[in-house]
């Protein structure tokens, strides 16, 4: 490792190269997580964490979403193909990534048990594993939507339902869960939620994926890592957590108090804080105004879960900051990601399933812009084990 590489890790090996990891200062990021190394070039999306913006391949994510009728579909095109389609464009990807739902579904008796696991990523892992190595994001993401509907089917003792071709991803998505047609508000508020997520950076996820990438290996493999990366509870998983918490609180008299306990226990409260935003993260505005469309058009329950959450937020900043005064720790992507998918009637238990659903857009175009520009991901470890004793 060259002098730069050093002093770059973080400051956790000293600019003379010795051993020593110093503590880092107030507001200075530890050893270990690779904080602040660029790792890739990427055209797919930007992320600036200190004034909250996500741009998604040129566009900025608030105007995208703001007329809440950008959908998944149109979504790939930009990250797939470059640029947001036209009707004919559009209409191709609909039928690609409704194919992939049906050819999926056709497997479903032919996946093991698979769909079996408690757990819907771990179902959702070991199903898309099936896939042929070389599947075309389309028919990945297809897939992902059918694998996770039928496991919340056979999880609650019922038959999957089939795709409907006709249908674009997030309305076929619901039906297949739900068993029955979404509304359009609901649908239109899914594709909002698919558009947020479906790309962010070099996040752990989608590290995982280019890292796979990188040495040559197939698309489905870096999916099937990606989403093995995206369970743990610091990223795609905490969205579940979040909804048991505003269970946990109840009402928003409740919510200081059970911070507090929750803070004291030593725990770390879900949808709060992130490695990169300094601020308030940009999509849980987009997903509170989709949210608050979504309870005006239909759904007057979701109001109240929005009060509710709204609270809890506000009492989570205000202990976070009287704990960690150098360290802004603001509502993040989940935070009201638990709210909006509760809200179009997913189960808790799909919530991060339907992330991988939306993020698995991303990942493939990162596992294509890894192909064309990138070589292989092999960082250094210093040692710090036993040494053969000298004589
Ligand atoms: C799509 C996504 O992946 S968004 C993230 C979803 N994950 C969550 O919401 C889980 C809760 N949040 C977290 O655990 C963190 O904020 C992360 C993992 C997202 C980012 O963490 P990092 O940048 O690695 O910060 P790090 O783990 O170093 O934490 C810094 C300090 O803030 C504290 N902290 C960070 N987040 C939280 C939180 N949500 N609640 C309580 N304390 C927190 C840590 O305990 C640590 O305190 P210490 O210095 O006293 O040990
Ligand atoms: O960027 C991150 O580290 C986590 C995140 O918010 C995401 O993957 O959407």
């Amino acid at each position: 490792m060259n002098h730069t590489n050093r002093t770059e890790l973080n400051g956790a090996i000293s600019p003379s190269g010795a051993d020593v990891a110093p503590k880092p200062g107030p507001g200075q990021p530890r050893a270990g997580g690779l904080d602040g190394i660029v790792v890739a070039d990427t055209a797919l999306s930007e992320v600036d964490g200190e004034r909250g913006h996500l741009l998604l391949a040129g566009h900025d994510l608030e105007t995208l979403s703001a007329g809440g009728d950008v959908t998944f579909e149109d979504l790939c095109a930009l990250l797939w193909q470059g640029a947001l389609p036209r009707p004919e464009g559009r209409e191709t990807l609909r039928a690609a990534l409704a194919a992939g739902r049906v050819e999926a579904f056709a497997r479903l008796d032919h996946l093991g048990d698979a769909l079996r696991a408690v757990d819907a990523m771990d179902a959702l892992r070991a199903a898309v594993a099936h896939l042929a190595g070389d599947a075309a994001p389309a028919a990945i993401a297809g897939a992902a939507a059918t694998f996770a509907a039928a496991w919340a089917r056979l999880r609650a003792g019922e038959a999957p339902v089939a795709p409907d071709p006709s249908l674009r991803q997030a309305e076929d998505f619901l039906r297949m869960v739900r068993g029955a047609p979404a509304s359009d508000a609901e649908a239109r508020a899914l594709d909002t939620y698919l558009v947020t997520v479906s790309d962010h950076g070099m996040n752990a996820s989608t590290f995982t994926a280019r890292v796979v990438t990188s040495t040559g290996s197939d698309r489905v493999s870096a999916v099937v890592a990606a989403i093995g990366a995206l369970k743990g509870p610091l990223h795609g998983g905490a969205p579940g957590p979040v909804l048991d918490m505003l269970d946990a609180v109840g009402s928003a008299e409740h919510a200081d108090a059970w911070i507090a306990a929750e803070l004291s226990a030593g725990r770390r409260i879900m949808g709060m804080g992130h490695r990169i935003y300094r601020v308030r993260d940009p999509r849980a505005a987009v997903l509170e105004r989709a949210i608050e469309r979504l309870s005006r058009e239909a759904h007057g329950g979701a109001a109240v879960r929005l009060d509710l959450s709204r609270a809890v937020e506000k009492a989570a900043e205000r202990a976070l900051e009287v704990k960690h005064p150098d360290r802004p720790l603001r509502a993040n992507v989940e935070f009201y990601t638990a709210v909006l998918l509760e809200a179009v009637g997913l189960p808790r238990e799909l919530f991060s399933p339907t992330f991988a659903v939306g993020r698995i857009a991303g990942w493939c175009a990162h596992v294509d812009e890894q192909r064309r520009t990138g070589r292989l991901i092999r960082p250094n470890s210093r040692y710090v084990g036993a040494r053969p004793a000298t004589s």
